[in-house]
């Protein structure tokens, strides 16, 4: 999609409905340590930031333990409505919630956690005042009027102007791009300039030269010196997209650059000094990547100085209208009327591709008016004027269906819509039968599909819609 202007994001009129007063309450949680070496201590999960709070005997951990038989980065507890959640980060030795192992498990309080030897009573302390709520209703072109974006503003003008490596986590189409722009933007570097280097967009062979430049004739192929986008991002910010794809490899190269702000061209032994922000970006859960030896956790450290997580469209309330309205005024004109009952239909579907995938739905209606299909809840298709099949976007599910090219072709659908929802259809089942072939390893499963990871992704998301 075209890139917002500010003006466009800044069309706070176009959205509906009022704007809810600036304060919350939620549920708290006392986590105290009752058996175990760290016996006697106690650990408080307020609503606030970070969104999760770790236990482990990293020093890095909110909840650092000096139990031997608890894993680095052992269990994560965060907030969920009314209830705690804790989730096993991939721990040796499991996490036990009143005796029962538990990969994870929703608390209410008054239970037994058991990691290791300790042992962690849960508390509930009734409803505190949430964290900060802005009432902004974006951060720069970052548009959102939910409690859980808002939630999110007052950090992001702290973390804007200060210097700090950010981690930007969500899942795919939440804006991580957009924020670690608008950070970019509202920060003290505005005037610099704003690099992306996706780390999943080129070959790992060629990934230490797009980062840090190559002298002429380093490699075959280098016919002239290049800058990387180390040099590159020089007086401004480096956003490092989806880091968790980075290679091992790279990852102690890496660290070593932002230690020192400095890079070594390939082919150099010169090194040239950089005076860069850096932000990172994944989709991965990054804990769970160094739990499984995939990520090296003092990149990690070096990296989330402060972290930000994107909550999925799905989680902001209010939103989807919110958006569908900025991106209709955004692609139809301003002042064009927002079809009647559309904003309800977009509301009522789980968005597993986001803020990206609301953007689609919007420009399939601005241009087929009417006729464009819209996504619904996971029960079916919906085409306005239009009768449902009977199952979900793409055609039916085998078993609950005969034959789906039959089913499609009853439709009486234009050859493009009809081929599309045949295309759909197999890409779906192709993606489930590719992952399960490979334990669900995506990289694994998006190799032997002979497609790009981030390409695989997307159809990976279709697939589950
Ligand atoms: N809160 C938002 N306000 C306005 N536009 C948004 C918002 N979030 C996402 N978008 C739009 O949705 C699209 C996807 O956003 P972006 O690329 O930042 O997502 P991402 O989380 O980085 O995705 P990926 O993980 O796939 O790279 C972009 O076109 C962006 O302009």
């Amino acid at each position: 999609m075209p890139p917002l202007s500010d003006d466009d994001a800044a069309s706070t009129e176009l959205l509906p409905g009022p704007v809810r007063p600036a304060t919350a309450t939620a549920e708290s949680f006392a986590l105290s340590v009752m058996a175990g070496p760290d016996e006697g201590r106690r650990f408080t999960v307020a609503p606030g930031l970070p969104s999760r709070v770790l236990a482990g005997t990293s020093p890095a951990c909110d909840i650092p333990l000096t139990d031997r038989l608890v894993s680095r980065r052992h269990a994560a507890f965060e907030l969920a409505g009314a209830r705690l959640r804790v989730t096993d980060l991939g721990s040796t030795n499991g996490t036990f919630v009143q005796g029962i192992r538990v990969g994870d498990a929703y608390l209410q309080g008054s239970e037994l956690v058991r990691i290791g030897e300790t042992v962690l009573r849960v508390e509930a302390l009734g409803l505190t005042q949430a964290a900060e709520l802005s009432p902004a209703v974006q951060f720069g072109r970052l548009l959102g009027a939910s409690e859980e974006m808002r939630r999110l503003y007052p950090l992001c003008e702290r973390l804007a102007a200060s210097s700090v490596p950010v981690v930007i986590e969500g899942e795919t189409g939440t804006g991580k791009e957009v924020l670690a722009e608008a950070l970019h933007e509202q920060g003290p570097r505005a005037a610099g300039p704003f690099v992306v280097f996706d780390c999943t967009a080129v070959p790992p062979t060629l990934v230490e030269s797009a980062l840090f430049g190559h002298e002429r004739g380093a490699f075959t192929g280098a016919n002239e010196t290049r800058r990387g986008v180390f040099e590159e991002a020089h007086g401004g910010t480096l956003l490092l997209d989806e880091i968790g794809d980075l290679d091992l490899s790279l990852q102690a190269k890496l660290l070593r650059a932002i230690q020192r702000s400095e890079v070594q061209r390939v082919g150099s032994s010169r090194w040239i000094r950089v005076d860069i922000r850096v932000l990172a970006a994944t989709r991965r859960d990054l804990e769970r990547e160094i739990q499984a030896g995939r990520f090296r956790d003092d990149l990690f450290f070096r990296l989330a100085v402060a972290r930000i997580e994107l909550p999925p469209l799905r989680k902001r309330r209010g939103d989807v209208t919110v958006l569908a309205h900025h991106f209709f005024q955004q692609l139809a004109g301003r002042g064009a009327p927002f079809p009647q009952g559309f904003g309800e239909r977009l509301e009522d579907y789980d968005w597993p591709g986001n803020v990206r995938e609301l953007y689609n739905a919007v420009a399939r209606r601005v241009a087929l008016g009417e006729a464009a299909p819209i996504e619904t809840t996971r029960a079916g298709l919906a085409s306005p004027g239009a009768p449902a099949p009977a199952s979900t976007r793409g055609g039916a599910e085998p078993g609950t269906s005969g034959d789906i090219v039959e089913e499609i072709l009853a439709l009486n659908l234009p050859l493009p819509r009809a081929r599309e929802r045949i295309v759909d259809h197999f890409e779906r089942r192709y993606v489930q039968r590719v992952l399960a072939q490979h334990g669900g390893n995506v990289s694994n499963a998006a190799a032997a599909s002979g497609i790009a990871r981030r390409y695989f992704q997307i159809l990976r998301a279709r697939r589950s819609t």
